[in-house]
């Protein structure tokens, strides 16, 4: 608890002044990151899809005193956006501070329906982009001694039903950020790497997919978005949050995975699952072949 759960020494003047980029900013935790840096007076740069939420959410930051904000909007399934995203940062500000890594597109919640096309989507949108966005952005942190912020999940370490598409997503960004925060050390590169461990957060599309079929209950966006912060201005490895869940969690997988796994199984009420999946069906059309 004492390494990864909500630090201590973290003073809000950190923030003040700093060029930020924040991705997935039009709802959810990164909403809440953007209004927080925002009263800390950093500097930001917001990406999303829909350009009227982005617009809401960078008029509040000015309300809130951000030193600046803007927008660029687009869809992290076009491959040419995040250079575009990064362009903007160094046109506008010269350079850059921090990185927050957040987006994730669609998925469904449901037994794995076989659908390879949409994993390869997801792929390229929750884990590529992230990928693309860190070399484009990667010579201004050198500069900064800046920072990498990588939003993952407790389903990026622990295999979790009815998810499949998104857990692979989530595991391979474990994999390339650890990898890569064990170069720049080896070369000698001050740029911190912090991965987010998350479990279920209270945001209005996390509730709607599954607090049907999850016993569990949500915690709340605005601390959690808090936390993210801190933990990438104290250059810290891993923020577990909420702390003692997701740190009592991981030391059971690692001394017991099957009652691990069984815990998380009963967690899910899989009748609610079938329900919904069956309304799924008819409300969107879309015929796929379960297994
Ligand atoms: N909520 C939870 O329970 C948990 C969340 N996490 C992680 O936290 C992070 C934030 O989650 P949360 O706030 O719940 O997510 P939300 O669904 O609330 O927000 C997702 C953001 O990504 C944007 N987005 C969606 N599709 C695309 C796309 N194709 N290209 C670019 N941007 C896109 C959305 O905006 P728009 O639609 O306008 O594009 C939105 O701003 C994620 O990385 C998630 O994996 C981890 C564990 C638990
Ligand atoms: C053993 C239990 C106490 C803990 C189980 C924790 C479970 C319930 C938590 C851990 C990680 C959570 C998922 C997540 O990471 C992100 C998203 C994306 C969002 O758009 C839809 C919700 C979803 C799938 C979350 C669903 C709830 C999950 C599985």
């Amino acid at each position: 608890y004492y390494f990864y759960s909500a630090p201590e020494n973290f003073n809000e003047e950190m923030l003040r002044g700093k060029r930020v980029i924040v991705t997935g900013a039009s709802s959810g935790i990164g909403e809440q990151m953007a209004y927080h840096l925002a009263r800390m007076e950093a500097h930001l740069l917001l990406t999303a899809r829909t350009e009227a939420k982005l617009q809401k959410v960078v008029r509040r930051c000015l309300e809130l005193g951000a030193a600046s904000a803007r927008y660029v909007s687009g869809s992290m399934e076009d491959t040419t956006l995040p250079d575009v995203v990064v362009q903007e940062a160094e046109n506008t500000w010269g350079g850059l501070d921090m990185l927050i890594l957040n987006h994730i597109g669609y998925s469904y919640f449901n037994y794995f329906d076989g659908d390879v096309e949409h994993v390869r989507k997801l792929l390229e949108i929750n884990f590529l982009s992230y990928v693309a966005m860190t070399v484009s952005a990667l010579p201004m942190l050198k500069e900064s001694d800046g920072s990498i912020v990588v939003l993952s999940s407790m389903a990026g370490r622990i295999g979790t039903p009815f998810i499949a598409p998104y857990t692979a997503t989530k595991f391979a960004l474990e994999g390339f950020f650890s990898s890569l925060r064990q170069e720049f050390i080896m070369e000698k590169v001050n740029v911190s790497v912090t991965l987010c461990v998350l479990g279920y957060i209270d945001t209005e599309n996390a509730v709607q997919a599954v607090s049907h079929a999850v016993r569990d209950k949500p915690a709340p966006k605005e601390e959690c978005a808090l936390e993210i912060i801190k933990s990438g201005a104290l250059r810290q490895r891993e923020l577990h949050y909420p702390p003692r869940l997701v740190g009592n969690l991981l030391l059971l997988q690692a001394i017991a995975p099957d009652f691990l796994d069984s815990l998380i199984r009963g967690n899910y009420k899989a009748e609610q699952l079938c329900l919904s999946r069956m309304h799924q069906k008819s409300v969107t059309h879309s015929i796929k072949h379960p297994f």
